[in-house]
């Protein structure tokens, strides 16, 4: 009997900040099946390609280093990919975003054995850590004190696929060599990695910034679910390329954005590589925007986006998450 759950697809495995994203988006029920997924790009594939999945959870930026950058590589990618449905300029997407969420990051050093304390890392020769390439820019401060007060022990970074993976990945290497007891093999993941695979804190709270905060997108298939309408503050996400070459083309495209009074709270933009064109330097940009609902002008107002983007893509509008203004 095919099962009847919500399935909701997050970077795992279990542990990840992912994961309590996605907790803290859909709670923890019997109507969801929360399923690992191995990278942040099969977060993307297998909602697309899976129908049986109706969600994914994304990670999209940091507070302390920014962008996820795969994740909007894999926006922009899908933006530009020629399959997608066109309606003159815009783009119409496989996938929408339908929420966000906002995670705490308080990152831990994490020991599949117990060392009882930071202080016995000068007990071994050489220390591999493993973690998400995203995390090496939040713990900078705090590794280059490790290297500064265990100079004579050799640190190894390591990239996992997730936090979580990093904690089952240093557990599985200890093991495999044992008998080396000048190696230690350490994370860096959550307090709730450090339960869930029963391995033992070694420093608490290590990221450099205190508050430090990811945001996640809440990712579905295009129109597989109807957005509740809600009166809660929206805000929409918007990207878009401009001509090469043309002096004042970004400016035209946010000076709509201006004259019709649209708050925009971020912009960014990542490098692409147009297929008709061997020129470098190209860039997609990202930017979000206040949503009003209660204005008649959003009809005008993305008829002067087509005509001043090459291209544009429209993500989606969703709920603004009260944890953005903590
Ligand atoms: O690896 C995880 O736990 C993730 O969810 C990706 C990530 C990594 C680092 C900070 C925030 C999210």
């Amino acid at each position: 009997m095919t099962s009847t759950k919500t399935k909701v697809l997050f970077l795992g495995p279990v542990g990840t900040y992912s994961h309590q994203a996605a907790l803290q988006q859909f709670g923890d029920s019997d109507d969801i099946e929360y399923i690992p997924a191995q990278s942040i790009p099969q977060c993307f594939d297998d909602l697309e390609g899976a129908k049986d999945i109706t969600y994914s959870v994304v990670p999209l930026e940091n507070s302390t280093n920014g962008q996820v950058v795969f994740s909007y590589d894999l926006l922009r990618d899908r933006m530009l990919d020629e399959k997608c449905q066109k309606k003159q300029n815009q783009i119409i997407s496989s996938l929408e975003v339908i929420g966000e969420q906002y995670v705490s990051i308080a990152h831990c050093l994490i020991s599949p054995v117990d060392i009882s304390g930071p202080k016995n890392l000068a007990n071994y020769k050489q220390v591999r850590i493993h973690t998400h390439p995203q995390v090496w820019g939040q713990v900078a401060r705090y590794l280059k004190e490790l290297r500064k007060n265990f100079s004579s022990t050799k640190f190894e970074l390591i990239d996992c696929t997730s936090t979580s993976d990093a904690v089952s990945q240093a557990q599985q290497t200890q093991l495999k060599n044992i008998s080396d007891q000048d190696v230690l093999n350490v994370a860096i993941a959550s307090e709730a990695a450090v339960h869930i695979y029963k391995a033992y804190i070694v420093d608490h709270s290590i990221n450099d910034v205190t508050g430090n905060t990811t945001r996640f997108l809440v990712l579905q298939r295009r129109g597989t679910v109807e957005l509740f309408n809600t009166e809660k503050m929206k805000v929409s996400l918007l990207t878009f390329t401009t001509e090469q070459d043309c002096p004042g083309s970004l400016v035209d495209v946010l000076t709509i954005l201006k004259n019709f009074s649209i708050n925009m709270c971020s912009i960014s933009s990542r490098p692409f590589n147009n297929k008709t064109s061997t020129r470098k330097w190209q860039y997609i940009f990202y930017i979000e925007y206040d949503f009003d609902g209660s204005r008649d002008i959003w009809d005008s107002f993305y008829e002067q986006i087509n005509l001043k983007c090459m291209e544009w893509c429209l993500w989606g509008t969703f709920p603004r998450n009260d944890r953005y203004y903590k």
